[in-house]
């Protein structure tokens, strides 16, 4: 899985060196009779000053700005452009993905000015007397390019300062609850070894461990014996979790069904909230608790696995087990689940932004569980 937190701070970087570049190599070569360059002029310019400018222009600045000039604000552009729109939609998709999606495309209309610009700009650089048009069409660019980029900054601003201000409660609320409501959030797909993990790390650190899957399943049991899902979620009691049966596999593709109806994961959301802020410390593990649940935890872990690792580790837990099962069809039943998981359009499968993933495909669970221990320590956690 990609993560955002790189290639933000790659194209961030890629955008300042552009800047820099422009600013020590053609900029000066340019602006060398002491005016602007057009680019530069936010509030735009008329005919007869874009005149005085290219009257100004030496034949060095004009091969400069036709050139090397061109591919930087090129390449500066696109940087800019990808470094503001994943930072907006990194901030904003916390709350919704969808709104995230929307404001990201803000930046790309401030490069798709930039691009118009540019070359609108080439043709009159190349022109031998440009004409009133295309010194004002310029101007038309420039000026909406400097207002898109305005708006792309501002959007990115609020973005950070409600992504400050967030933080800034969970941190209040927290203090309020004494300095040991430490949360670990564990998410991955079905068989990854999460509930291994979870288990494991809340005996490391002494805290309690919820296995919110059960919610689910305790769910989807209640529903293959006819029960309304909305109704059972309402009405779960903290002794379902205990209930007889809940392993199999037809529960947890009843659990996966029921997983999708947005009123049923609501009705869920209050009792792994008040489990997750418990004084003492709490692993919760799951499709949604870094990312929807607890967004605020301390420690995220994302554990993942093959799926042919994933089914094959859950058949010989079922067969074990005494239950019947084929490879195959528990293959075919983890496939099913991690793409509804993961399709769900609400609080779907996926690692959150800060996590940390941990594959567990080729880690035996010693190595797996030191892994999980050790990313937890990271995050302050005290055994
Ligand atoms: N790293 C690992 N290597 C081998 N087997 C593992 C590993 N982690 C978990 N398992 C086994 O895989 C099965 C599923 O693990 P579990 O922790 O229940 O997964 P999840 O909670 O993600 O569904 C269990 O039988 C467990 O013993
Ligand atoms: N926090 C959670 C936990 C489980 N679910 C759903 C999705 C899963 O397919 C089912 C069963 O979850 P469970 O963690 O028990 O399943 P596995 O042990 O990983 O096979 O519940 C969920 O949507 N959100």
């Amino acid at each position: 899985m990609l993560r955002s937190g790189p290639l933000l701070a790659f194209f961030g970087l890629t955008a300042l060196a552009g800047l820099i570049a422009m600013r020590i190599w053609t900029l000066p070569m340019i602006e060398a009779a002491g005016l602007p360059m057009l680019d530069v002029r936010m509030g735009g310019y008329t005919p007869d000053e874009v005149r005085a400018f290219l009257a100004s222009l030496g034949a060095e600045g004009r091969a400069a700005y036709l050139g090397p000039q061109r591919v930087l604000d090129t390449l500066m552009p696109v940087a800019l452009t990808a470094a503001l729109g994943l930072l907006i939609y990194r901030l904003v998709a916390r709350w919704s993905w969808w709104i995230g999606a929307a404001l990201a495309l803000v930046p790309l209309v401030y490069f798709a000015f930039d691009m118009l610009e540019n070359a609108q700009v080439a043709v009159i650089l190349r022109a031998p007397a440009p004409s009133d048009t295309m010194a004002e069409t310029a101007s038309r660019y420039t000026v909406a390019k400097a207002e898109a980029l305005r708006a792309a900054v501002a959007v990115a601003l609020v973005a950070l300062a409600a992504r400050a201000g967030e933080r800034a409660l969970g941190r209040g609320r927290k203090k309020g609850k004494g300095p040991m409501a430490f949360t670990v959030a564990i998410d991955g797909p079905a068989a990854a070894g999460k509930g291994t993990i979870a288990r494991a790390v809340a005996a490391h650190f002494g805290f309690a461990y919820l296995d919110t899957g059960l919610l689910y399943r305790a769910v989807g049991a209640k529903v293959t014996e006819g029960a309304d899902p909305l109704e059972a979620a309402q009405a779960l009691r903290a002794e379902d979790l205990n209930a007889e049966g809940l392993r199999t596999q037809a529960v947890a593709e009843a659990a996966s069904r029921v997983a999708v109806n947005p009123q049923v994961r609501a009705a869920l959301v209050d009792f792994q909230r008040a489990f997750a802020a418990r004084a003492g410390g709490a692993v919760l593990d799951g499709r949604d608790i870094g990312t929807v649940i607890c967004p605020e935890a301390q420690a995220k872990l994302f554990v993942t696995a093959s799926p042919e690792v994933r089914a094959e580790r859950r058949y010989l837990e079922l067969v074990e087990g005494g239950h019947e099962a084929t490879r195959e069809a528990v293959l075919d039943d983890v496939k099913a689940r991690d793409a509804r998981d993961s399709e769900r359009a609400t609080a779907p499968l996926r690692p959150a932004d800060d996590a940390v993933v941990i594959d567990t495909s080729e880690m035996s669970i010693k190595e797996a569980v030191a892994a999980a221990i050790g990313a937890v320590e990271a995050r302050g956690a005290k055994a």
